[in-house]
Protein backbone atom coordinates (compact mmCIF):
# COMPACT_ATOMS: atom_id res chain seq x y z
CA UNK A 1 0.00 0.00 0.00
CA UNK A 2 1.26 3.47 -0.83
CA UNK A 3 3.07 4.96 2.24
CA UNK A 4 0.49 8.52 2.43
CA UNK A 5 -2.40 5.92 1.82
CA UNK A 6 -0.88 3.76 4.75
CA UNK A 7 -0.03 6.91 6.67
CA UNK A 8 -3.60 8.18 6.43
CA UNK A 9 -5.18 5.24 7.26
CA UNK A 10 -3.73 5.20 10.04
CA UNK A 11 -4.11 9.09 10.82
CA UNK A 12 -7.72 8.13 10.44
CA UNK A 13 -8.11 5.20 12.64
CA UNK A 14 -5.99 6.19 14.96
CA UNK A 15 -8.16 9.38 15.43
CA UNK A 16 -11.59 7.33 14.95
CA UNK A 17 -10.16 4.77 17.08
CA UNK A 18 -10.70 2.55 14.51
CA UNK A 19 -8.87 -0.48 14.09
CA UNK A 20 -5.82 -0.42 11.69
CA UNK A 21 -4.41 -2.44 9.26
CA UNK A 22 -1.06 -3.36 9.97
CA UNK A 23 1.66 -2.90 7.59
CA UNK A 24 4.52 -5.27 6.08
CA UNK A 25 6.81 -3.97 8.80
CA UNK A 26 4.50 -4.97 11.70
CA UNK A 27 3.75 -7.50 10.36
CA UNK A 28 7.16 -8.91 10.17
CA UNK A 29 7.80 -7.23 13.49
CA UNK A 30 5.17 -9.55 14.88
CA UNK A 31 6.56 -12.53 13.42
CA UNK A 32 9.44 -11.86 15.44
CA UNK A 33 7.51 -11.79 18.18
CA UNK A 34 5.45 -15.00 17.82
CA UNK A 35 9.14 -16.48 16.79
CA UNK A 36 10.38 -15.60 20.29
CA UNK A 37 7.47 -16.51 21.79
CA UNK A 38 7.17 -20.27 19.95
CA UNK A 39 10.98 -20.28 21.35
CA UNK A 40 9.19 -19.45 25.27
CA UNK A 41 6.78 -21.78 24.44
CA UNK A 42 8.58 -24.88 23.08
CA UNK A 43 11.23 -24.71 26.33
CA UNK A 44 7.81 -24.93 28.42
CA UNK A 45 6.46 -27.68 26.39
CA UNK A 46 9.74 -29.52 26.06
CA UNK A 47 10.39 -29.03 30.12
CA UNK A 48 6.41 -30.26 30.62
CA UNK A 49 7.50 -33.04 28.26
CA UNK A 50 10.80 -34.06 30.09
CA UNK A 51 8.73 -33.80 33.43
CA UNK A 52 5.57 -36.47 32.28
CA UNK A 53 8.54 -38.57 30.97
CA UNK A 54 10.49 -38.85 33.59
CA UNK A 55 7.29 -39.68 35.65
CA UNK A 56 6.93 -36.59 37.80
CA UNK A 57 4.36 -37.52 39.98
CA UNK A 58 2.47 -34.26 40.56
CA UNK A 59 0.76 -35.05 38.37
CA UNK A 60 -1.34 -38.03 40.20
CA UNK A 61 -1.50 -34.82 42.81
CA UNK A 62 -3.26 -32.65 40.65
CA UNK A 63 -3.97 -34.62 37.53
CA UNK A 64 -6.06 -31.63 36.02
CA UNK A 65 -4.06 -29.14 36.65
CA UNK A 66 -0.17 -30.67 34.57
CA UNK A 67 -2.84 -32.00 32.00
CA UNK A 68 -4.08 -28.73 31.10
CA UNK A 69 -0.68 -27.02 31.49
CA UNK A 70 0.91 -29.76 29.49
CA UNK A 71 -2.26 -29.45 27.51
CA UNK A 72 -1.42 -25.50 27.14
CA UNK A 73 1.78 -25.75 26.66
CA UNK A 74 2.20 -28.11 23.79
CA UNK A 75 -1.36 -26.92 22.15
CA UNK A 76 0.27 -23.48 22.70
CA UNK A 77 3.70 -25.06 21.02
CA UNK A 78 2.89 -26.41 17.94
CA UNK A 79 0.15 -23.78 17.28
CA UNK A 80 2.92 -20.93 17.79
CA UNK A 81 5.10 -23.51 15.72
CA UNK A 82 3.04 -23.71 12.86
CA UNK A 83 4.10 -20.68 11.92
CA UNK A 84 8.23 -21.49 12.02
CA UNK A 85 7.65 -25.65 11.43
CA UNK A 86 10.81 -26.36 13.60
CA UNK A 87 8.64 -28.15 16.65
CA UNK A 88 7.48 -31.42 16.07
CA UNK A 89 3.85 -32.48 17.05
CA UNK A 90 3.20 -32.42 20.39
CA UNK A 91 2.35 -35.82 21.98
CA UNK A 92 -0.41 -36.34 25.04
CA UNK A 93 -2.70 -34.04 24.37
CA UNK A 94 -5.99 -36.53 22.87
CA UNK A 95 -8.69 -35.67 25.45
CA UNK A 96 -11.79 -34.08 24.14
CA UNK A 97 -10.36 -30.56 25.60
CA UNK A 98 -7.63 -30.93 23.45
CA UNK A 99 -9.32 -31.33 20.38
CA UNK A 100 -11.45 -28.63 21.16
CA UNK A 101 -7.97 -26.56 21.46
CA UNK A 102 -6.50 -28.34 18.46
CA UNK A 103 -9.12 -27.30 16.44
CA UNK A 104 -9.26 -23.75 17.81
CA UNK A 105 -5.31 -23.19 17.43
CA UNK A 106 -4.94 -25.11 14.23
CA UNK A 107 -2.89 -23.26 11.44
CA UNK A 108 -5.92 -21.66 9.94
CA UNK A 109 -6.99 -19.93 12.93
CA UNK A 110 -3.69 -18.11 12.54
CA UNK A 111 -3.85 -16.60 9.10
CA UNK A 112 -3.13 -14.03 9.09
CA UNK A 113 -1.15 -14.18 11.74
CA UNK A 114 -2.90 -12.49 15.17
CA UNK A 115 -0.52 -12.17 17.70
CA UNK A 116 -2.04 -10.60 20.57
CA UNK A 117 -3.98 -13.84 21.03
CA UNK A 118 -1.57 -14.53 23.09
CA UNK A 119 -0.31 -13.62 26.11
CA UNK A 120 2.27 -14.96 28.88
CA UNK A 121 0.60 -16.19 31.75
CA UNK A 122 2.96 -13.94 34.63
CA UNK A 123 1.78 -16.54 36.99
CA UNK A 124 4.11 -19.53 35.99
CA UNK A 125 5.49 -17.94 33.00
CA UNK A 126 4.08 -20.18 30.49
CA UNK A 127 2.31 -18.81 27.34
CA UNK A 128 -1.41 -20.13 27.35
CA UNK A 129 -3.91 -19.54 25.01
CA UNK A 130 -7.34 -17.89 25.50
CA UNK A 131 -9.35 -18.50 22.60
CA UNK A 132 -12.40 -17.24 21.99
CA UNK A 133 -14.74 -18.87 19.78
CA UNK A 134 -16.45 -15.42 18.84
CA UNK A 135 -13.82 -14.01 18.23
CA UNK A 136 -12.46 -12.59 15.11
CA UNK A 137 -9.47 -10.90 14.40
CA UNK A 138 -8.34 -8.02 12.55
CA UNK A 139 -5.32 -8.02 13.63
CA UNK A 140 -5.35 -4.72 15.44
CA UNK A 141 -6.44 -5.28 18.55
CA UNK A 142 -3.64 -4.60 21.01
CA UNK A 143 -2.18 -0.94 21.79
CA UNK A 144 1.20 -2.77 21.54
CA UNK A 145 0.47 -4.40 17.83
CA UNK A 146 -0.79 -0.71 17.05
CA UNK A 147 2.09 1.27 18.23
CA UNK A 148 4.14 -0.81 16.30
CA UNK A 149 2.54 -0.75 13.42
CA UNK A 150 2.51 3.52 14.03
CA UNK A 151 6.41 3.31 14.87
CA UNK A 152 6.69 1.83 11.35
CA UNK A 153 4.92 4.08 9.34
CA UNK A 154 7.07 7.03 11.66
CA UNK A 155 9.78 5.33 10.51
CA UNK A 156 8.70 5.02 6.76
CA UNK A 157 7.78 8.67 6.94
CA UNK A 158 11.40 9.65 7.95
CA UNK A 159 12.72 7.24 5.48
CA UNK A 160 10.83 8.20 2.46
CA UNK A 161 11.24 11.68 3.57
CA UNK A 162 14.77 11.37 3.95
CA UNK A 163 15.06 10.28 -0.07
CA UNK A 164 12.74 12.55 -0.83
CA UNK A 165 14.93 15.86 0.03
CA UNK A 166 18.02 13.89 -0.42
CA UNK A 167 18.78 15.64 3.40
CA UNK A 168 21.04 12.73 4.19
CA UNK A 169 23.48 12.72 1.29
CA UNK A 170 23.44 16.90 1.68
CA UNK A 171 24.49 16.84 5.28
CA UNK A 172 27.23 13.69 4.35
CA UNK A 173 28.73 16.25 1.61
CA UNK A 174 28.45 19.15 4.03
CA UNK A 175 30.52 16.97 6.74
CA UNK A 176 32.57 15.81 4.10
CA UNK A 177 33.45 19.47 3.06
CA UNK A 178 33.84 20.38 6.55
CA UNK A 179 36.44 17.63 6.48
CA UNK A 180 34.28 15.89 9.46
CA UNK A 181 34.38 12.71 8.10
CA UNK A 182 36.50 11.19 5.10
CA UNK A 183 35.21 11.08 1.44
CA UNK A 184 36.27 11.96 -1.88
CA UNK A 185 38.38 14.67 -3.07
CA UNK A 186 35.73 17.31 -3.46
CA UNK A 187 38.41 19.74 -4.70
CA UNK A 188 37.74 19.80 -8.20
CA UNK A 189 33.74 19.91 -7.20
CA UNK A 190 31.28 22.90 -7.07
CA UNK A 191 29.38 23.03 -4.01
CA UNK A 192 26.06 24.69 -3.97
CA UNK A 193 24.51 26.12 -1.00
CA UNK A 194 20.31 26.39 -1.31
CA UNK A 195 19.92 28.15 2.27
CA UNK A 196 17.30 25.76 2.54
CA UNK A 197 16.60 24.28 6.25
CA UNK A 198 16.13 21.04 7.60
CA UNK A 199 12.21 20.02 7.22
CA UNK A 200 10.65 19.69 10.85
CA UNK A 201 11.33 15.83 11.25
CA UNK A 202 14.48 16.43 12.01
CA UNK A 203 13.98 19.71 13.75
CA UNK A 204 16.42 18.51 16.90
CA UNK A 205 19.21 18.50 14.58
CA UNK A 206 20.27 22.08 14.18
CA UNK A 207 19.25 23.33 11.06
CA UNK A 208 22.07 23.08 8.37
CA UNK A 209 22.03 24.18 4.70
CA UNK A 210 21.24 21.91 2.05
CA UNK A 211 24.44 21.07 -0.29
CA UNK A 212 24.25 20.10 -3.52
CA UNK A 213 27.30 18.76 -5.46
CA UNK A 214 27.56 19.20 -8.92
CA UNK A 215 30.75 18.34 -11.33
CA UNK A 216 31.52 20.79 -13.63
CA UNK A 217 33.94 19.62 -16.91
CA UNK A 218 35.27 23.16 -17.10
CA UNK A 219 35.43 24.06 -13.67
CA UNK A 220 34.80 27.39 -14.34
CA UNK A 221 33.02 28.83 -10.82
CA UNK A 222 30.44 31.36 -12.62
CA UNK A 223 29.17 28.19 -13.69
CA UNK A 224 27.12 27.61 -10.31
CA UNK A 225 25.20 30.97 -11.47
CA UNK A 226 21.53 30.61 -11.88
CA UNK A 227 21.03 27.48 -10.17
CA UNK A 228 17.81 27.47 -7.46
CA UNK A 229 15.35 25.32 -5.72
CA UNK A 230 12.20 24.83 -8.30
CA UNK A 231 10.14 22.67 -6.33
CA UNK A 232 10.21 18.60 -5.73
CA UNK A 233 9.44 16.33 -8.57
CA UNK A 234 9.37 12.42 -8.52
CA UNK A 235 10.48 12.32 -5.04
CA UNK A 236 12.99 14.36 -6.12
CA UNK A 237 14.41 18.08 -5.40
CA UNK A 238 14.17 19.61 -9.11
CA UNK A 239 16.76 22.60 -9.55
CA UNK A 240 16.08 25.23 -12.61
CA UNK A 241 19.38 26.20 -13.98
CA UNK A 242 20.21 28.97 -16.77
CA UNK A 243 23.68 28.46 -17.15
CA UNK A 244 25.92 29.36 -19.97
CA UNK A 245 27.20 25.82 -19.25
CA UNK A 246 24.01 23.87 -20.51
CA UNK A 247 25.11 22.24 -23.36
CA UNK A 248 27.97 20.40 -21.68
CA UNK A 249 25.77 20.05 -18.46
CA UNK A 250 23.30 18.07 -20.82
CA UNK A 251 25.64 15.61 -22.24
CA UNK A 252 26.85 14.72 -18.78
CA UNK A 253 23.92 14.51 -17.51
CA UNK A 254 24.68 11.66 -15.85
CA UNK A 255 27.73 12.87 -14.07
CA UNK A 256 26.21 16.18 -13.09
CA UNK A 257 22.89 14.89 -11.28
CA UNK A 258 25.17 12.90 -9.07
CA UNK A 259 22.43 11.24 -7.65
CA UNK A 260 21.01 14.38 -5.39
CA UNK A 261 19.26 16.58 -8.17
CA UNK A 262 17.25 16.01 -10.75
CA UNK A 263 18.24 19.26 -13.35
CA UNK A 264 15.57 20.48 -15.17
CA UNK A 265 16.71 21.49 -18.69
CA UNK A 266 13.53 21.56 -20.19
CA UNK A 267 13.59 25.30 -21.27
CA UNK A 268 17.02 24.46 -23.61
CA UNK A 269 16.59 20.74 -23.49
CA UNK A 270 13.46 19.43 -25.29
CA UNK A 271 12.44 15.90 -23.87
CA UNK A 272 13.27 13.35 -25.68
CA UNK A 273 10.21 11.62 -26.08
CA UNK A 274 8.51 9.94 -28.88
CA UNK A 275 4.90 8.86 -28.70
CA UNK A 276 3.47 7.33 -31.53
CA UNK A 277 -0.30 6.55 -30.56
CA UNK A 278 -1.01 3.63 -32.02
CA UNK A 279 -3.48 4.96 -35.34
CA UNK A 280 -6.07 1.65 -34.89
CA UNK A 281 -6.60 2.58 -31.85
CA UNK A 282 -7.58 6.75 -32.16
CA UNK A 283 -10.82 6.49 -34.01
CA UNK A 284 -14.26 7.89 -34.12
CA UNK A 285 -16.78 6.59 -31.71
CA UNK A 286 -19.05 6.85 -34.77
CA UNK A 287 -17.01 4.56 -36.54
CA UNK A 288 -16.95 1.38 -34.32
CA UNK A 289 -16.44 -0.64 -37.34
CA UNK A 290 -12.86 0.68 -37.62
CA UNK A 291 -12.27 0.00 -34.05
CA UNK A 292 -9.12 -2.95 -33.81
CA UNK A 293 -10.02 -6.16 -32.50
CA UNK A 294 -9.49 -6.43 -28.33
CA UNK A 295 -5.76 -7.04 -28.10
CA UNK A 296 -4.37 -5.63 -30.82
CA UNK A 297 -5.18 -2.28 -29.85
CA UNK A 298 -1.96 -1.00 -29.37
CA UNK A 299 -0.18 -2.56 -31.85
CA UNK A 300 2.20 0.05 -32.90
CA UNK A 301 2.06 1.38 -36.80
CA UNK A 302 3.13 4.56 -38.72
CA UNK A 303 0.08 3.59 -40.64
CA UNK A 304 -3.68 5.51 -40.28
CA UNK A 305 -6.60 3.65 -39.63
CA UNK A 306 -8.25 2.61 -42.79
CA UNK A 307 -11.53 4.64 -42.56
CA UNK A 308 -10.66 7.46 -40.40
CA UNK A 309 -13.83 9.72 -39.03
CA UNK A 310 -13.57 13.15 -40.65
CA UNK A 311 -12.86 14.68 -37.50
CA UNK A 312 -10.15 12.71 -36.45
CA UNK A 313 -9.21 11.54 -40.18
CA UNK A 314 -5.62 13.68 -40.45
CA UNK A 315 -2.98 11.63 -38.67
CA UNK A 316 -0.37 14.33 -39.15
CA UNK A 317 3.28 13.37 -37.73
CA UNK A 318 4.36 17.17 -36.16
CA UNK A 319 7.99 17.49 -35.34
CA UNK A 320 7.34 20.61 -32.19
CA UNK A 321 9.40 23.34 -32.34
CA UNK A 322 10.51 23.38 -29.16
CA UNK A 323 12.76 26.67 -28.93
CA UNK A 324 10.37 27.64 -26.21
CA UNK A 325 12.55 29.59 -23.85
CA UNK A 326 10.25 29.90 -20.92
CA UNK A 327 10.96 28.12 -17.81
CA UNK A 328 8.83 24.64 -18.09
CA UNK A 329 9.81 21.90 -15.85
CA UNK A 330 9.79 18.36 -17.44
CA UNK A 331 10.51 15.13 -15.82
CA UNK A 332 10.62 13.17 -19.67
CA UNK A 333 13.80 15.64 -20.26
CA UNK A 334 15.86 13.40 -17.87
CA UNK A 335 13.99 10.44 -17.78
CA UNK A 336 13.55 9.54 -21.22
CA UNK A 337 16.75 10.61 -22.38
CA UNK A 338 17.73 7.09 -23.13
CA UNK A 339 14.71 7.70 -25.90
CA UNK A 340 16.62 5.88 -29.26
CA UNK A 341 17.37 9.05 -31.38
CA UNK A 342 16.13 6.50 -34.35
CA UNK A 343 12.52 7.29 -33.40
CA UNK A 344 13.27 10.39 -33.77
CA UNK A 345 14.96 10.31 -37.46
CA UNK A 346 12.20 8.15 -38.14
CA UNK A 347 8.96 10.01 -37.52
CA UNK A 348 11.24 13.27 -38.46
CA UNK A 349 11.06 11.85 -41.79
CA UNK A 350 7.70 12.14 -42.00
CA UNK A 351 7.20 15.76 -41.29
CA UNK A 352 3.87 17.06 -42.60
CA UNK A 353 3.87 19.96 -45.12
CA UNK A 354 1.99 22.00 -43.14
CA UNK A 355 4.73 22.23 -40.47
CA UNK A 356 7.77 23.32 -42.61
CA UNK A 357 8.38 26.08 -39.94
CA UNK A 358 8.54 23.69 -36.90
CA UNK A 359 10.96 21.75 -39.25
CA UNK A 360 13.35 24.14 -40.13
CA UNK A 361 13.12 25.27 -36.18
CA UNK A 362 13.80 21.42 -35.67
CA UNK A 363 17.03 21.31 -38.12
CA UNK A 364 18.52 24.69 -36.50
CA UNK A 365 18.01 23.08 -32.88
CA UNK A 366 19.04 19.99 -34.04
CA UNK A 367 22.47 20.79 -35.59
CA UNK A 368 23.11 23.05 -31.93
CA UNK A 369 22.15 19.33 -29.88
CA UNK A 370 23.61 16.10 -30.42
CA UNK A 371 21.14 13.45 -32.65
CA UNK A 372 20.57 11.99 -29.42
CA UNK A 373 19.17 15.15 -28.02
CA UNK A 374 17.04 15.96 -31.04
CA UNK A 375 14.06 17.56 -30.28
CA UNK A 376 10.92 15.59 -29.92
CA UNK A 377 9.03 14.52 -32.86
CA UNK A 378 5.01 13.56 -32.26
CA UNK A 379 2.52 12.14 -33.97
CA UNK A 380 -0.94 13.66 -33.21
CA UNK A 381 -4.72 12.99 -34.73
CA UNK A 382 -4.98 15.92 -36.43
CA UNK A 383 -6.62 18.02 -33.28
CA UNK A 384 -3.84 18.26 -30.84
CA UNK A 385 -0.10 18.21 -30.93
CA UNK A 386 1.74 16.96 -27.84
CA UNK A 387 4.49 19.70 -26.97
CA UNK A 388 5.97 21.11 -23.51
CA UNK A 389 3.97 22.51 -21.30
CA UNK A 390 4.20 25.39 -19.13
CA UNK A 391 2.44 23.67 -16.37
CA UNK A 392 4.84 20.26 -16.83
CA UNK A 393 6.32 17.84 -18.86
CA UNK A 394 4.60 17.48 -21.69
CA UNK A 395 0.58 18.71 -22.31
CA UNK A 396 -1.99 18.47 -25.49
CA UNK A 397 -2.29 21.69 -27.30
CA UNK A 398 -5.20 22.51 -29.51
CA UNK A 399 -4.04 22.25 -33.48
CA UNK A 400 -7.27 24.22 -34.84
CA UNK A 401 -10.28 26.24 -33.04
CA UNK A 402 -12.40 23.32 -31.46
CA UNK A 403 -16.30 23.53 -30.42
CA UNK A 404 -17.85 22.42 -27.67
CA UNK A 405 -18.60 18.55 -27.74
CA UNK A 406 -15.65 17.48 -30.84
CA UNK A 407 -14.43 14.47 -30.03
CA UNK A 408 -10.39 14.74 -29.45
CA UNK A 409 -9.17 11.71 -28.71
CA UNK A 410 -11.03 7.69 -28.64
CA UNK A 411 -8.30 5.29 -27.21
CA UNK A 412 -8.17 2.07 -25.94
CA UNK A 413 -5.69 1.17 -23.09
CA UNK A 414 -2.52 0.12 -23.97
CA UNK A 415 -2.76 -2.04 -20.42
CA UNK A 416 -5.95 -2.08 -18.38
CA UNK A 417 -5.36 -4.01 -15.21
CA UNK A 418 -4.57 -3.73 -11.30
CA UNK A 419 -1.38 -3.32 -9.31
CA UNK A 420 -1.68 -6.73 -8.58
CA UNK A 421 -1.42 -8.12 -12.48
CA UNK A 422 0.72 -5.05 -13.40
CA UNK A 423 3.97 -6.84 -13.66
CA UNK A 424 1.91 -9.79 -16.13
CA UNK A 425 0.32 -7.22 -18.79
CA UNK A 426 3.57 -5.40 -18.72
CA UNK A 427 5.60 -8.16 -19.87
CA UNK A 428 3.51 -9.07 -22.49
CA UNK A 429 4.04 -5.45 -23.91
CA UNK A 430 6.01 -6.48 -27.53
CA UNK A 431 8.79 -3.56 -27.69
CA UNK A 432 7.41 -0.70 -28.97
CA UNK A 433 4.04 -1.04 -27.11
CA UNK A 434 6.88 -1.41 -23.97
CA UNK A 435 8.39 1.67 -25.29
CA UNK A 436 5.53 3.79 -24.72
CA UNK A 437 4.84 2.88 -21.86
CA UNK A 438 8.68 3.32 -20.81
CA UNK A 439 7.93 7.04 -21.94
CA UNK A 440 5.46 7.93 -19.81
CA UNK A 441 6.23 10.46 -16.90
CA UNK A 442 6.55 8.41 -13.40
CA UNK A 443 5.46 9.32 -9.86
CA UNK A 444 4.84 7.35 -6.63
CA UNK A 445 4.61 8.73 -2.95
CA UNK A 446 6.95 6.09 -2.35
CA UNK A 447 10.24 7.09 -4.16
CA UNK A 448 11.41 3.13 -3.63
CA UNK A 449 9.23 1.69 -5.53
CA UNK A 450 9.87 0.59 -9.55
CA UNK A 451 10.02 2.75 -12.12
CA UNK A 452 6.99 0.55 -13.81
CA UNK A 453 4.68 0.86 -10.56
CA UNK A 454 5.19 4.63 -10.86
CA UNK A 455 4.54 4.82 -14.40
CA UNK A 456 1.05 3.23 -14.00
CA UNK A 457 0.18 5.34 -10.55
CA UNK A 458 1.02 8.35 -12.55
CA UNK A 459 -0.86 8.05 -15.63
CA UNK A 460 -3.74 5.38 -15.21
CA UNK A 461 -7.18 6.31 -15.51
CA UNK A 462 -10.31 4.61 -13.90
CA UNK A 463 -12.00 2.47 -16.04
CA UNK A 464 -14.45 0.05 -14.36
CA UNK A 465 -13.12 -2.17 -11.85
CA UNK A 466 -9.65 -1.93 -13.34
CA UNK A 467 -7.77 1.02 -14.21
CA UNK A 468 -6.48 1.53 -17.58
CA UNK A 469 -3.41 2.94 -19.27
CA UNK A 470 -3.48 5.03 -22.25
CA UNK A 471 -0.02 6.52 -23.81
CA UNK A 472 -1.72 9.57 -25.69
CA UNK A 473 -4.47 10.42 -22.77
CA UNK A 474 -1.99 10.52 -20.47
CA UNK A 475 -0.47 13.22 -21.90
CA UNK A 476 -3.45 15.62 -20.82
CA UNK A 477 -2.54 18.08 -17.54
CA UNK A 478 -5.10 19.01 -15.16
CA UNK A 479 -6.45 22.04 -14.61
CA UNK A 480 -8.91 22.77 -11.74
CA UNK A 481 -11.99 24.80 -12.82
CA UNK A 482 -11.35 28.59 -13.12
CA UNK A 483 -8.20 30.30 -15.58
CA UNK A 484 -6.66 28.13 -17.17
CA UNK A 485 -9.69 26.52 -17.13
CA UNK A 486 -9.96 21.97 -17.30
CA UNK A 487 -11.93 22.32 -21.40
CA UNK A 488 -11.58 18.69 -21.80
CA UNK A 489 -13.82 15.99 -20.02
CA UNK A 490 -13.50 11.77 -20.64
CA UNK A 491 -15.07 9.03 -20.33
CA UNK A 492 -14.83 5.72 -20.28
CA UNK A 493 -17.19 2.93 -22.74
CA UNK A 494 -16.66 -0.01 -21.11
CA UNK A 495 -19.03 -2.30 -23.76
CA UNK A 496 -16.63 -0.29 -26.37
CA UNK A 497 -13.11 -0.23 -24.07
CA UNK A 498 -12.46 3.20 -25.33
CA UNK A 499 -11.60 6.11 -23.15
CA UNK A 500 -13.37 9.53 -25.44
CA UNK A 501 -11.84 13.11 -24.22
CA UNK A 502 -14.35 15.98 -25.65
CA UNK A 503 -14.11 19.12 -25.22
CA UNK A 504 -16.39 20.57 -22.70
CA UNK A 505 -15.92 24.46 -24.35
CA UNK A 506 -14.98 26.03 -27.15
CA UNK A 507 -10.83 25.73 -27.46
CA UNK A 508 -9.48 28.61 -29.16
CA UNK A 509 -6.26 27.19 -31.60
CA UNK A 510 -2.78 26.74 -29.68
CA UNK A 511 -4.65 26.58 -26.01
CA UNK A 512 -3.36 23.71 -23.66
CA UNK A 513 -6.29 20.74 -23.04
CA UNK A 514 -6.45 20.08 -19.88
CA UNK A 515 -8.45 17.62 -18.12
CA UNK A 516 -9.55 17.12 -14.17
CA UNK A 517 -7.37 14.69 -12.18
CA UNK A 518 -9.39 15.53 -8.74
CA UNK A 519 -10.40 18.72 -6.93
CA UNK A 520 -8.16 18.45 -3.78
CA UNK A 521 -4.35 20.57 -4.19
CA UNK A 522 -2.98 17.92 -1.52
CA UNK A 523 -4.66 15.07 -3.07
CA UNK A 524 -2.74 16.15 -6.31
CA UNK A 525 0.43 16.21 -4.45
CA UNK A 526 0.02 13.35 -2.77
CA UNK A 527 -1.16 11.26 -5.31
CA UNK A 528 0.53 12.43 -8.30
CA UNK A 529 3.63 14.74 -7.00
CA UNK A 530 3.23 17.52 -8.05
CA UNK A 531 1.69 21.37 -6.86
CA UNK A 532 -0.66 22.00 -9.14
CA UNK A 533 0.31 25.39 -10.92
CA UNK A 534 -3.05 26.22 -12.62
CA UNK A 535 -4.01 29.43 -11.24
CA UNK A 536 -7.99 27.72 -10.83
CA UNK A 537 -6.94 25.80 -7.59
CA UNK A 538 -4.59 28.46 -6.22
CA UNK A 539 -1.33 27.98 -7.86
CA UNK A 540 -0.75 31.39 -8.40
CA UNK A 541 -2.35 32.63 -5.68
CA UNK A 542 1.10 32.98 -3.40
CA UNK A 543 1.39 36.48 -5.39
CA UNK A 544 5.22 37.03 -5.25
CA UNK A 545 6.22 34.61 -2.99
CA UNK A 546 8.78 32.21 -4.48
CA UNK A 547 7.38 29.27 -6.16
CA UNK A 548 10.66 26.89 -4.89
CA UNK A 549 9.80 28.28 -1.38
CA UNK A 550 6.11 28.12 -1.77
CA UNK A 551 6.00 24.15 -2.69
CA UNK A 552 8.97 23.83 0.24
CA UNK A 553 6.69 25.46 2.73
CA UNK A 554 3.09 23.26 0.90
CA UNK A 555 5.57 20.20 1.75
CA UNK A 556 6.53 20.76 5.31
CA UNK A 557 2.46 21.62 6.27
CA UNK A 558 1.59 18.33 4.53
CA UNK A 559 4.53 16.40 6.81
CA UNK A 560 2.98 18.43 10.19
CA UNK A 561 -0.19 17.06 9.44
CA UNK A 562 0.68 13.46 8.49
CA UNK A 563 2.10 13.60 12.07
CA UNK A 564 -0.41 15.93 14.23
C1 LIG B 1 -0.52 12.19 -16.51
S1 LIG B 1 0.90 13.17 -16.53
C2 LIG B 1 0.47 14.42 -17.66
C3 LIG B 1 1.45 14.53 -18.75
C4 LIG B 1 2.80 14.96 -18.28
N1 LIG B 1 2.89 16.40 -18.26
C5 LIG B 1 3.88 14.36 -19.13
O1 LIG B 1 4.81 15.05 -19.51
O2 LIG B 1 3.82 13.18 -19.41
C6 LIG B 1 0.77 13.97 -14.96
C7 LIG B 1 1.96 14.84 -14.62
O3 LIG B 1 1.94 16.07 -15.34
C8 LIG B 1 2.29 17.17 -14.49
N2 LIG B 1 1.12 18.06 -14.36
C9 LIG B 1 -0.09 17.84 -14.89
N3 LIG B 1 -0.92 18.87 -14.61
C10 LIG B 1 -0.23 19.76 -13.88
C11 LIG B 1 -0.55 21.01 -13.27
N4 LIG B 1 -1.75 21.56 -13.35
N5 LIG B 1 0.40 21.65 -12.57
C12 LIG B 1 1.65 21.11 -12.46
N6 LIG B 1 2.02 19.94 -13.01
C13 LIG B 1 1.09 19.25 -13.72
C14 LIG B 1 2.65 16.56 -13.16
O4 LIG B 1 4.03 16.37 -13.14
C15 LIG B 1 1.94 15.23 -13.18
O5 LIG B 1 2.57 14.27 -12.39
Amino acid sequence: MPLFERIIRAGLAKANGEPVKRSKEAELADKHDREALAKKARNAAEEFIREAENGDDSTSDDGSALGTNKFKATATSSTLLSSSSSFPAASGASDEDDEDESSASSPSSLSPPTAPLWAGNSDNDKIVYAPDSDYESDGSETSWAQLRADECVRSEVSRSHGMLSGLGRAELLQERSAGLVAGGDLTNKRRLRNGRTLHHQREHVPPKPCVVEIEYPAGDPSAADGFRLWGFKEGKRVYKLDSPYLAVLRANLVKTAVGLCYIDIAAECPPQIVTVPTPAAIVSPTDQSSLPAPGAASATSAKPPVEPAADLATFETVTTATTDKTETTSSAAAAHSAQPAVESSKSAASVSASDKSAQSTTAAVSKAVPPSLAPPTLEVNGMFAIRPSALGGLGCFALKDISRGDHLLVERPLIRTNMLHLQEEIDRLTPDQRAQFDSLTGYHPDPRVSRDAQIWTANTFVTGELEGLFVVASRFNHACTESPAQNVGYRYDRQLGVLTMTAVGRIKKGTELLISYGKSRRMLHERFGFWCLCSGCGGDMYGDEDPASVQERLTEEMYKRIWS
